[in-house]
């Protein structure tokens, strides 16, 4: 079975989040289950793409709003990544460094999913499933079945997955013109709130949307920024599918970013190298519980509420924890949580920017993982924090629900609060403060989040059964 990973993200090329993570490791678990999978990417002018060789496989030209755009499709040609991975190269518009946040990147998402089909459709392939990633590709399923240039493939079955519900990607009807000739009896199926809305038409559209959990799923239809009716009219044709992680990328035993490797068999002598090194880089005590945080600094994320929380938590625990802060996000949040680390630099770090390898020894040195989320659809640093032994302090919502049990519960491993405030934070702070004082029990917890199984086998499986679901005749 031939099928097609589109998306805006894909690691190590481009990552910027969770999207990139998923997209760099779903295909390479999919085809050692069996499946074609590969990945057609945006262009970017970035590490990956300057250090691997490309072949030219395609060569053509498409329009898009009244103009002609010359467009090549690459090849890497070693397969690096454990699966094809193509770039589609449009001089002008897709041959950058940064992944969003372009004032043209209406036109960059349009342009990328238009070379893309007219490639698979000038030459003459016909994949056996299209499988889009949010809303940047969010416009195939409508086009295919619904643009007389693409009439070829309207058959071609599509599954969308929503990593991030709150963002749409939605423009004005003015800008039409950006796409092909559509069939406009169905202009319907582009629409939401009186605009193009990719998001709510790639769900109206496609043969079946996923989420990247089961919570999410449900949650959706009560959170989403305007399209909760959608979501609820639509329900039939959803599923929950919870992230797996890459156990070869995220692998306490062999990750060569950390300071020491370690096992889950006997894990304490190794954790304790990765928290001096990391308490040193910092300039902070080892002898205290070390709690971290990685992430897009956003309202999501719950990052506002964390400058207060650390203030309230260093003050109220007298000092008794020390904090480190990996992120970049809202200018506001970034200014405040420096003001925290200024004022009280013994006990909280804050990093701002992104750092791939520093997240690395964040999960290995780390003694907790705070994750405050307001809204969270899979959430994979609760995942990696597992994986190396760490902690979880989560919100209980989304992925984070159906991926962390409280400690005092039966086979428990994490912290768990019920509410996105600073309060159930600080509470949460405390209860970790009381666990790290049991070092016979969080020993014995830390064995037991190693052996937890997170890995995409699973959940590649569920993929794989959906897409046979939707492809009988193979
Ligand atoms: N400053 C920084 N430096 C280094 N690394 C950083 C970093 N900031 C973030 N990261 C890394 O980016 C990834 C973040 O993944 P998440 O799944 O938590 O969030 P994201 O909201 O991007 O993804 C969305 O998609 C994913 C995938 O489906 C869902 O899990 C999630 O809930 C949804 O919001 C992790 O690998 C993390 O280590």
């Amino acid at each position: 079975m031939r099928v097609y990973h589109l998306s805006a993200e894909c690691y190590p090329i481009a990552k910027v989040g969770g999207l990139g993570d998923v997209v760099g490791a779903l295909p390479k678990y999919q085809k050692l289950a069996g499946i074609d999978a590969a990945v057609a990417l945006p262009y970017y002018n970035r590490n990956f793409v300057q250090e691997h060789s490309f072949d030219v496989v395609f060569r053509a030209s498409t329009l898009m709003g009244g103009r002609r755009y010359e467009f090549e499709i690459l090849k890497e040609k070693h397969d690096t990544l454990g699966f094809e991975l193509y770039l589609i190269y449009v001089p002008g518009l897709l041959d950058r460094t940064e992944v969003y946040s372009y004032p043209d990147e209406r036109e960059q998402f349009i342009i990328y999913q238009l070379c893309f089909l007219d490639w698979i459709n000038w030459s003459q392939q016909t994949p056996d499933l299209i499988h889009c990633h949010d809303h940047h590709t969010g416009l195939v399923p409508f086009l295919l079945q619904h643009s007389a240039l693409y009439k070829r493939l309207a058959n071609v079955p599509t599954v969308f997955t929503i990593h991030n519900g709150q963002y749409h990607g939605a423009f004005g009807w003015e800008r039409v013109n950006l796409l092909p000739e559509i069939d406009m009896w169905k202009g319907g199926l582009l629409e939401w709130s009186g605009g193009i809305n990719p998001l709510a038409s790639a769900v109206k559209c496609c043969s079946r949307y996923t989420t990247v959990s089961p919570s999410y799923l449900q949650e959706l239809q009560v959170n989403s920024n305007g399209l909760e009716y959608l979501f609820w009219v639509e329900r039939a044709k959803g599923q929950g599918i919870i992230n797996g992680i890459d156990t070869e990328v995220w692998n306490p035993a062999t990750d060569s970013m950390i300071a020491a490797t370690y096992t889950a068999d006997k894990p304490d002598a190794g954790k304790k190298k990765n928290k001096e090194a990391l308490c040193k880089r910092f300039n902070l005590s080892t002898d205290k519980p070390l709690v971290s945080f990685i992430g897009r600094l956003v309202g999501e994320k719950g990052a506002d509420m964390i400058p207060e929380a650390l203030v309230r938590s260093i003050e109220q625990y007298a000092g008794a924890l020390n904090f480190v802060i990996l992120g970049t996000g809202e200018v506001d949040v970034q200014e405040a949580l420096k003001a925290v680390s200024e004022r009280y630099p013994e006990n909280c770090q804050v990093f701002i920017g992104y750092n791939e390898e520093l997240s690395h020894q964040i999960y290995a040195g780390s003694d907790f993982l705070l994750m405050p989320s307001r809204v969270e659809p899979c959430g994979l640093n609760q995942l990696y924090a597992l994986r190396y032994g760490t902690v979880p302090m989560v919100r209980s919502t989304g992925g984070l629900k159906d991926t962390v049990i409280d400690y005092s519960q039966a086979d428990g491993y994490g912290i768990a609060f019920a509410n996105a405030s600073a309060d159930d934070m600080i509470t949460a702070v405390g209860r970790a403060l009381e666990l790290y004082k049991n070092t016979a029990q969080l020993q014995l917890l830390c064995k037991r989040m190693m052996a937890l199984d997170f890995s995409w086998n699973k959940s590649a499986a569920e993929y794989i059964q959906l897409y046979q679901y939707l492809t009988p005749n193979l």
